[in-house]
């Protein structure tokens, strides 16, 4: 144990022997008015692969499929999804709990930044407290009928992640790489920490994969050959998609537009979302 312990194992990731076993041990409730039938979470071996717009897609594909769908933005400290879908106004609560913003589409949103009074204010919060909040949004927020809730977790293994896995039963979680990245080494530690938490892997999507030429629809392997499909054959887990670095999906980005986007490089994801309901 170590002399700064605060017996909180839920935020700590610490394998000493006061630690519980179980990971259920760990699991919070939501809150009593929530009714969430499948948690999806959404991770990354670091920042800026493009975890966020995967959760954002795949949440727009799955409302578009006609299930009620909401957003849980674990990314405390580069929190995106307000932006990606030019939410402006921030989220309300009362004596029973906080309530998601909607965006246009009417997914469900819950973000740090939808309660920060300016968003360009820096969080510069310990890691605990950051854990805290994003089990708060787990617990306080009212998420009513929700058939798919996405979590942008943050990145990497560190503790906040690690308290994320253990508070909220996830269903299932997708791995976003990028082709320049050491990739067998993200997918082995996804695996891995995956497998500590009882939580299965429903497949690696492989952002900002290629090119695609805007005259002879070449497709231009900027990083060279991907090697997602061997490493996913390697630990028995399937591709779920690619997608194009594609200067249009930047700009609905931008503009706080993702539910206009055009593509089906999601497709085969959101179906096998479907065969888990
Ligand atoms: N395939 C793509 N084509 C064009 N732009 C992209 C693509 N993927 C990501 N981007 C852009 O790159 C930026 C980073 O993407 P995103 O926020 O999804 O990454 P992230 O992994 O969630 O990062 P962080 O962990 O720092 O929040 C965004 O501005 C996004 O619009």
């Amino acid at each position: 144990m170590s002399e700064s312990c605060s017996h909180d194992c839920g935020s700590c990731s610490s394998n000493c022997s006061e630690r519980q076993s179980n990971p259920a041990d760990f699991l919070e409730k939501p809150h009593e008015m929530s009714n969430i039938k499948k948690v999806i979470g959404v991770v990354s071996g670091k920042g800026g692969v493009g975890k966020s717009l995967v959760t954002s897609l795949m949440s727009v594909l799955m409302n578009r499929r006609g299930h009620r769908t909401a957003i849980l933005d674990a990314d405390i400290t580069g929190p995106s999804i307000p932006t990606i879908f030019g939410l402006r106004e921030k989220a309300t609560g009362s004596d029973l709990g906080l309530y998601p913003v909607r965006s246009q589409m009417g997914i469900s949103v819950m973000s740090l930044n939808l309660l920060l009074e300016n968003e360009s204010d820096p969080v510069v919060w310990r890691g605990p407290v950051i854990a805290g909040t994003v089990k708060q949004f787990w617990t306080d927020v009212i998420w009513s009928d929700v058939d798919y809730m996405f979590v942008d977790m943050p990145p990497g293994t560190g503790d906040v992640p690690l308290t994320v896995f253990q508070s909220i039963p996830l269903d299932g979680i997708i791995v976003v790489t990028s082709p320049q990245e050491l990739v067998s080494m993200i997918v082995s530690k996804a695996v891995n920490m995956a497998r500590l938490m009882n939580v299965p892997i429903l497949g690696i999507v492989e952002n900002m994969s290629y090119v695609e030429c805007p005259d002879c629809k070449k497709q231009i392997k900027v990083f060279g050959e991907s090697h997602i499909e061997q490493t996913a054959a390697e630990y028995g887990l399937s591709v779920l998609g690619k997608i194009p670095m594609d200067p249009a999906l930047a700009k609905v980005c931008d503009a706080g537009a993702v539910e206009l986007f055009e593509g089906d490089w999601l497709d085969s994801a959101a179906d096998k979302l479907e065969e888990l309901a």
